[in-house]
C-alpha cells in the first residue's frame, strides 16, 4: 500500500494520458472499400466461435463515425490514443497490391487526431491476419516475416512522422496461446507442435518490421506483451516450480527473446519434443533494439501445481478476491510488482502502459444519460496508484492507456463484456461516457495529481 514515499511520488512533466482500442473491436465493415477478410473475419462467421453468434461487421461502426469518435477523444481531453490498423484493409491479399482507400482510412484519422492535439500510437498487428496469408500457412510459414515487414513498411511510408510511436505485435502470447494452443481464438487452432512455430515466427516478423523501420523511420518503434504476476498458492516446492513454468510461459518468453535474444530455459521443458531448437541467425534478427515496451495487465494468478497442459499448473481462484466480468482478480499490486521485475530484467527500458481496465456489469444509460460505473473508477484509481508506485521505485513509466475508449466486440466473447469508459447502445451507436470516463478525463487534465 502507499506511504509517505510513494504517496507524494507524482506522474512525471508530459506523462502521456490515453485510450486504446483495436481495428477488428470497433471499426466493422471490415470488407468496405477493397479491404480483404481476416482470419477474424471468418473466425466469427464460423458457427460457435463467438458467444451469441456475434461478428465484427459492425462492431462500433467506427469506420463510419471516426471523425466524432475522435470529437469524443478531445472532449475527454486525451493526449494520446492507441489504435491499430487493419492488416488486410492495407494489403487485401496480405502482401503486394495496395488498397489506397485502406490506407487513406488511417491517414485521414491520423490527420483528424493531430488536428485535435491528440497523438496516434499505431499498433500494425492486433490480431487479425489476412485470411488470404493464413491460407498460406499464416503464423507457421516463415515467410510472413517478410510479408509483416512488407507490411509495416508501407504504413511507414505513408505514416511516419505523423505517427511517431509504432508497436509491431500486440500480445504474441495470446496470439499463440489463443489462436494455436487452445483454440479459442482465431485461427482457432490446437496444436502443441503449432505453437512453439507460430511464437518463433511472430518474433522474427517483430524483429523484421522493426528492421524495416530503422531503414526509414525517424521516431520510436517497441513491443506490445500482456504479462499477468504469478503468486504461488502455498509455499510447496511443487507451486514454485508451477509459478516458475507460468511465468517463464506468459510473461518472460517474448520480451527475452525481442531484448535478451533467446528465451528462457523453462520453455523446452514445457514444450518437450514440440520446442525446436532455432538456429542464432533467428534470435539476431529477433533481437531488435526498441524504444520502448509497451505492458497490458489487467489481473495477476495465484498458482498451483496441477495437472494441465502445457504448464502443469491452474489458477487458484481466491475466496476474499474481487474479479471482474471477465473472471479476472482486481489486483493492483500485481502490476506494482511485474513493473519493478521487467525494470530489474530488462534495464528500465521506457516502458508505456499500453491497456489497463476492466469490465463490470454497467446499468443501463440513466435519466440524463449518467451510466454509473463506480466499480471500473474503483479498478482504475487502484491501478493508477500502482503506476505512481513503480515510478517512485524507479520505473520509467511514460504513459497510460485505458482498456478501452469504447465498449467493443471482445473476441470470442463478443459484445457481452463491456470495457469501454464510454457506452457504446450497439443498436444505435450512441456513444454515452459513464461515470469512469469523467473521472479519467479529470485525472488527465491534472496529470494524475487529482488520483
Ligand atoms: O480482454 C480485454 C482486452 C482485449 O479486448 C484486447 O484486444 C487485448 O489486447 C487484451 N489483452 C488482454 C490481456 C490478455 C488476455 C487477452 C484475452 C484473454 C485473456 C487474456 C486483455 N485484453
Amino acid at each position: 500500500m502507499p506511504n509517505s514515499a510513494t504517496a507524494s511520488a507524482r506522474f512525471p512533466d508530459g506523462f502521456l494520458w490515453g485510450a486504446a482500442t483495436a481495428a477488428h473491436q470497433i471499426e466493422g465493415s471490415p470488407l468496405a472499400d477493397g479491404a480483404g477478410p481476416s482470419i477474424w473475419t471468418r473466425f466469427a462467421h464460423t458457427p460457435g466461435m463467438i458467444v451469441n453468434g456475434d461478428t465484427g461487421d459492425i462492431a462500433c461502426d467506427h469506420y463510419h463515425r471516426w471523425k466524432q469518435d475522435v470529437a469524443l477523444m478531445r472532449e475527454l481531453g486525451l493526449k494520446a490514443y492507441r489504435f491499430s490498423t487493419s492488416w488486410s484493409r492495407i494489403l487485401p491479399e496480405g502482401t503486394g497490391r495496395v488498397n489506397q482507400a485502406g490506407l487513406d482510412f488511417y491517414s485521414r484519422l491520423v490527420d483528424e487526431l493531430l488536428e485535435n492535439g491528440i497523438e496516434p500510437l499505431l499498433t500494425l498487428y492486433h490480431w487479425d491476419l489476412p485470411a488470404a496469408l493464413d491460407d498460406r500457412g499464416g503464423w507457421l510459414n516463415r515467410d510472413i516475416a517478410q510479408w509483416f515487414a512488407e507490411y509495416g513498411d508501407v504504413l511507414y511510408r505513408a505514416l511516419d512522422g505523423r505517427v511517431k510511436k509504432w508497436v509491431t505485435l500486440n500480445e504474441p502470447w495470446v496470439v499463440t496461446d489463443g489462436g494455436y494452443l487452445h483454440g479459442a481464438l482465431a485461427p482457432g487452432h490446437r496444436s502443441k507442435y503449432e505453437t512453439p512455430i507460430a511464437t518463433h515466427n511472430l518474433m522474427r516478423a517483430h524483429g523484421a518490421a522493426v528492421q524495416a523501420y530503422r531503414a526509414t523511420g525517424k521516431h520510436e518503434i517497441g513491443l506490445v506483451v500482456n504479462i499477468e504476476p504469478k503468486y504461488p498458492a502455498s509455499d510447496s516446492a511443487d507451486d514454485a516450480a508451477a509459478v516458475k513454468r507460468a511465468h517463464a510461459y506468459m510473461n518472460e518468453q517474448y520480451l527475452d527473446a525481442a531484448l535478451l535474444g533467446r528465451y528462457p530455459p523453462e520453455l523446452k521443458d514445457i514444450f518437450g519434443d514440440a520446442w525446436p531448437q532455432w538456429p542464432q541467425e533467428d534470435f539476431d534478427l529477433i533481437r531488435q533494439k526498441l524504444d520502448f515496451i509497451g505492458i497490458n495487465y489487467y489481473t495477476r494468478s495465484v498458482t498451483k501445481a496441477a495437472q494441465s497442459y502445457p504448464l502443469d499448473a491452474a489458477v487458484v481462484k481466491q475466496p476474499l478476491g474481487t474479479y471482474t466480468e471477465t473472471g479476472w482478480e482486481v489486483f493492483p499490486q500485481g502490476l506494482v510488482d511485474l513493473l519493478v521485475w521487467a525494470k530489474d530484467r530488462y534495464g528500465n527500458i521506457p516502458t508505456y502502459i499500453t491497456e489497463n481496465g476492466a469490465a463490470f456489469f454497467d446499468p443501463p444509460v440513466a435519466e440524463g444519460g449518467r451510466i454509473r460505473d463506480p466499480l471500473r473508477i474503483d479498478y482504475l484509481q487502484k491501478h493508477l496508484g500502482a503506476i505512481r508506485q513503480a515510478i517512485a521505485a524507479g520505473c520509467d513509466i511514460r504513459g497510460y492507456m485505458v482498456w478501452s475508449l469504447l465498449d467493443n466486440m471482445e473476441w470470442s466473447l463478443g459484445y457481452s463484456k463491456r470495457f469501454g469508459i464510454v457506452h457504446v447502445n450497439y443498436g444505435t451507436q450512441e456513444r454515452t461516457p459513464k461515470d469512469s470516463a469523467h473521472y479519467y478525463s479529470k485525472i488527465v487534465a491534472s496529470n494524475g495529481a487529482s488520483l
